[in-house]
């Protein structure tokens, strides 16, 4: 595609002499000089407008090559226009902010704006598509067949330009400058580097892209701590999505005390701030791909990230070499008017929820898992040497291994086989614990008859209690929802609901398959004692 020329534009930033304060009630923030292009341009503006105002004068310099009159013939106005605008835009995402949200992006069912996307991509380089973005049963938009494809068929061939990657050109070069001086790792630079793009609005080159992004995107890091603990009370993905939560906070407070707080003029908190940044990172967590063939480097695909997860196909996008563009090959053949599918990963139902604000529907993801929660016992006299076996294996007390429908880890049957040890056999504390660690190389499967029914009791038991807690939630925590007099309160709570009543069945069928099988062997094993005992009983009065 091609791009407008950039023109070098210098901008330097000096504090200025502070103006006498005003009273409170009409209190201004500090006043900085701004001088543009090392022209003859200067004048007045808030250090919070500031950095709007160096991407206005951005967007007029690029305004100039496509032949608009010089600055010089409309200094002031233009100015005056700037200051006005960029008053305008932090006031509107202040307004946003406080409705809890961001002011660019659409509704997420928008075609819209997702038919301009397409005509951008169309002028910018995107060739002729047998797909078309269409609304879905799945995942409101998608791209549907617009022919016959064939299985083995490449799909998309998005041209690198046409990719946001961490080495894409920054709309504001003198923030991309910052953040790259920095050696901010791709994730936050990704997620600061689509703010930026989002608050130059228009002038980005990406205003399209970004308008067909939805303003809130479905994952977990919108639900409250309060939705999180209400309904996710009894699955392990709560603890994820507060983990996540938390890193995504952590991840923004650790720029804006590095690097905005220093460059205040270029990062104004109206712009960089907690929630712009939720937005940012939720579409990163939800659309971002990693691209195998391009170092596994990750990367924004306009176009193909309208393509929706099915479990059933197994096909995922890549760099291809041979065309070189981004494409996915066919895993299975479509008709017309059929939606296309590609695949976000081997992910678990909480995993997708997680990122993607989905659940698939039960029983149709064949990478479906749930973790399940194990500890020590603190009242067992070997407490203190299993705690440091497991220490030294980078284990703690606590620990959780994936169950699935078609079993569980050797790994959580080595962990259970140390819980249930007695002391005697202290000596062997160590390899269980390597061996529930993953450690080992050759992974050899652990074996103590003698405690193999005690350890898969304690399992059991474990799958037992986790199933009475889904089943409470579901009981009395899912079904009757309180709703808010409020209808998008409303809605929302009902769709979250939804989504972890969802969730919790299909995590609580594999529980249930899993205390299945334990029984299963458990009576064989008790079943085959018994025979065994009874055996010996004949064997003992016949010698009697
Ligand atoms: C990469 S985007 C796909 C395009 C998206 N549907 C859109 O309109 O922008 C990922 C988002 O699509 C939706 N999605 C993808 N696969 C889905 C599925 N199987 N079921 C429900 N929603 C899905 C989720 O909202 C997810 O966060």
């Amino acid at each position: 595609m091609k791009r407008l020329p950039r023109q070098s534009s210098v901008v330097t930033v000096q504090p200025g002499p502070e103006k006498p304060r005003e009273p409170k009630s009409s209190a201004r923030e500090p006043e900085y000089i701004i001088s543009i292009s090392a022209s003859t341009t200067s004048g007045f503006v808030s250090k919070k407008n500031l950095m709007l105002l160096v991407c206005l004068h951005d967007r007029h310099v690029r305004a100039q090559a496509v032949g608009c009159p010089p600055v010089r013939s409309f200094r002031k106005n233009v100015l005056a226009d700037r200051a006005d605008k960029a008053k305008a835009a932090v006031a509107m995402v202040k307004r946003e902010a406080a409705a809890g949200g961001v002011p660019w992006g659409c509704e997420i069912e928008s075609l819209e704006s997702a038919a301009s996307l397409e005509r951008w991509l169309t002028a910018s380089g995107l060739p002729e598509q047998r797909l078309a973005i269409q609304r879905v049963d799945v995942g409101e938009r998608g791209l549907v067949a617009l022919k016959n494809i064939r299985k083995g068929e490449k799909l998309l061939f998005v041209p690198p330009p046409l990719v946001i990657s961490a080495d894409s050109e920054w709309g504001c070069p003198e923030v991309g400058n910052v953040m790259k001086r920095n050696s901010v790792p791709d994730w936050p630079l990704l997620a600061t580097y689509l703010i930026s793009e989002a608050s130059l609005e228009s002038s980005s080159r990406w205003s399209n892209y970004i308008a067909a992004l939805p303003r809130q995107p479905y994952s977990l890091l919108y639900w409250t701590r309060a939705e999180l603990d209400a309904y996710l009370v009894a699955s392990p993905i709560r603890e994820r999505a507060i983990q996540r939560i938390t890193d995504v906070i952590g991840t923004y407070n650790d720029l804006r005390d590095r690097i905005f707080s220093k460059h205040s003029y270029l990062f104004p908190e109206e712009v960089y701030n907690l929630e712009t940044f939720r937005w940012s990172f939720g579409i990163l967590f939800s659309r971002l791909v990693r691209l195998p063939s391009m170092d596994g480097n990750v990367a924004l695909v306009p176009w193909a990230d309208m393509l929706n997860h099915s479990p059933e196909v197994e096909t995922f996008l890549d760099y291809d070499k041979s065309s070189g563009g981004i494409v996915f090959t066919t895993d299975r053949s479509y008709q017309p008017g059929e939606q296309v599918f590609i695949s976000y990963g081997k992910k678990s139902s909480g995993e997708l929820l997680l990122s993607y604000g989905f659940v698939p529907k039960e029983g149709t993801n064949p990478n479906d898992s749930v973790e399940l929660f194990v500890s020590l016992k603190k009242s067992d006299e070997c407490y203190k040497e299993k705690l440091q076996a497991l220490k030294r294996n980078g284990l703690s007390e606590f620990e959780s291994f994936p169950l699935r429908v078609t079993g569980w880890p050797v790994e959580l049957m080595a962990y259970a086989f140390l819980v249930v040890s007695p002391p005697e056999m202290s000596q062997r504390f160590e390899e269980m614990a390597v061996a529930a660690s993953n450690k080992s190389p050759s992974k050899p499967g652990l074996n103590y008859p003698e405690l193999e029914e005690q350890a898969l009791q304690f399992i059991l038991d474990c799958c037992e209690s986790n199933i009475a807690k889904y089943t409470k939630f579901l009981e009395d925590g899912s079904g009757s929802p309180r709703l808010s007099t409020n209808s998008k309160q409303a809605n929302r709570t009902l769709l979250l609901k939804q989504l972890a009543k969802d969730l919790c069945i299909s995590e609580r069928r594999i529980m249930y398959r899993t205390q299945y099988i334990l029984r299963r062997r458990l009576r064989d094993m008790r079943g085959g004692e018994l025979r065994a005992l009874s055996l010996f009983n004949g064997l003992r009065k016949l010698f009697k």
